[in-house]
C-alpha cells in the first residue's frame, strides 16, 4: 500500500514529532461496544513499536484504521503518506512471478532491478522468478517483506506476519525484521501474540484491553536482544501480568 493520504489531520501538541499520532479514536461496529476506546497512541520516527492485547481487545481494528483501510468515525489519526502493512499471510497473486509481485503497481524501467535488490536483501534472491504457490511459508513472507520494504515506507505495520510459520522459520524472520529495521529506521508497528517476539524487536511494548491502552514499556535493553538479560525476564512478566496469565 503506497501513497494513501493521511487518514486525518490533528497532531496532539505534545506529540508534534511522532511520526503517527492517533487521538481519541474511538470505533464502534453497528451498536456493539467502543472496540477501539478514545485512544491515545504516539510512535516517534524509527520507533518499533509492539501491540499486544488478547484477541478481540483492537489491535487489528487499529491497525487496518492506520493503513488507512478502516474509516476514522471519531478521534483522528495523523501518519506519514508512504505506509506498508504485511499481513500473517502474503496476499501474493499466484499469477505473477516473485518479483513482479514485489513491484506491483510501480513504475520504471528499472523495476526489475528494484525488486532483484529487495529479494536480495531479505534473502530471496535465488526465487525472483518463482511462482508464490512454489514458495515455503517462510519465503511467502520474506516476499511479502520485499514488497512492503521496496515502497521506502516511513511507516511499517506487522499484523502478526508470522503467526503461521513453525518456532525455527519465526526465529530467522524475527532476526530479519530486526536487520531491516535497523538499515531502514522506519517507525515500526508490530501486532503480535507473542510476548518474546516484543521483547526481542521492539523499543516498546503497548498492552491493548478492550479498545484501551492498558500498559505502556519502554523497552531498554541494548540490541541483540538476549533472554538472559535479567531484563528480558523481569519485562516479560510485567507483560504476562497485564496480558493478565500468570508466568510458571
Ligand atoms: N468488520 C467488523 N464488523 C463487526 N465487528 C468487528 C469487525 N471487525 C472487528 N470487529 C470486532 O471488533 C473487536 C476487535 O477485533 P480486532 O480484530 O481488532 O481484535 P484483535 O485484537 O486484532 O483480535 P485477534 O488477536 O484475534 O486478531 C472484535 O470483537 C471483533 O469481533
Amino acid at each position: 500500500m503506497n501513497a494513501v493520504a493521511p487518514v486525518a489531520q490533528g497532531a496532539v501538541a505534545a506529540s508534534r514529532d511522532a511520526a503517527v499520532v492517533v487521538h481519541g479514536l474511538t470505533r464502534r461496529f453497528g451498536d456493539g461496544p467502543a472496540v477501539l476506546d478514545r485512544l491515545d497512541l504516539a510512535i516517534a520516527p524509527g520507533e518499533f513499536v509492539a501491540l499486544l492485547g488478547h484477541s478481540g481487545s483492537g489491535k487489528s481494528t487499529l491497525l487496518r484504521t492506520l493503513a488507512g483501510l478502516d474509516p476514522v468515525t471519531e478521534g483522528s489519526v495523523a501518519r506519514p503518506r508512504e505506509v506498508s502493512v504485511v499481513f500473517q499471510e502474503s496476499r501474493l497473486l499466484p499469477w505473477k512471478r516473485v518479483w513482479q509481485n514485489t513491484v506491483l503497481g510501480q513504475d520504471g524501467a528499472d523495476r526489475r532491478d528494484r525488486a532483484v535488490a529487495v529479494l536480495e536483501e531479505v534473502g530471496l534472491g535465488h526465487r525472483i522468478d518463482a511462482w508464490p504457490l512454489t514458495l515455503s511459508g517462510g519465503e511467502a513472507q520474506r516476499a511479502a517483506l520485499a514488497r512492503a520494504l521496496v515502497r521506502e515506507p516511513a511507516f511499517l505495520m506487522l499484523d502478526e506476519p508470522f503467526a503461521a510459520l513453525d518456532a525455527l522459520t519465526r526465529l530467522k524472520m524475527q532476526q530479519l525484521v530486526s536487520d531491516l529495521w535497523t538499515r531502514h529506521r522506519c517507525s515500526v508497528l508490530l501486532v503480535t501474540h507473542d510476548v518474546d517476539e516484543a521483547l526481542l524487536l521492539a523499543d516498546r511494548a503497548v498492552v491493548l484491553e478492550r479498545g484501551r491502552i492498558r500498559t505502556d514499556v519502554p523497552i531498554p535493553m541494548d540490541r541483540p536482544r538476549r533472554h538472559a538479560d535479567p531484563r528480558f525476564e523481569h519485562l516479560r512478566s510485567v507483560l504476562l501480568e497485564s496480558l493478565g496469565v500468570h508466568d510458571g
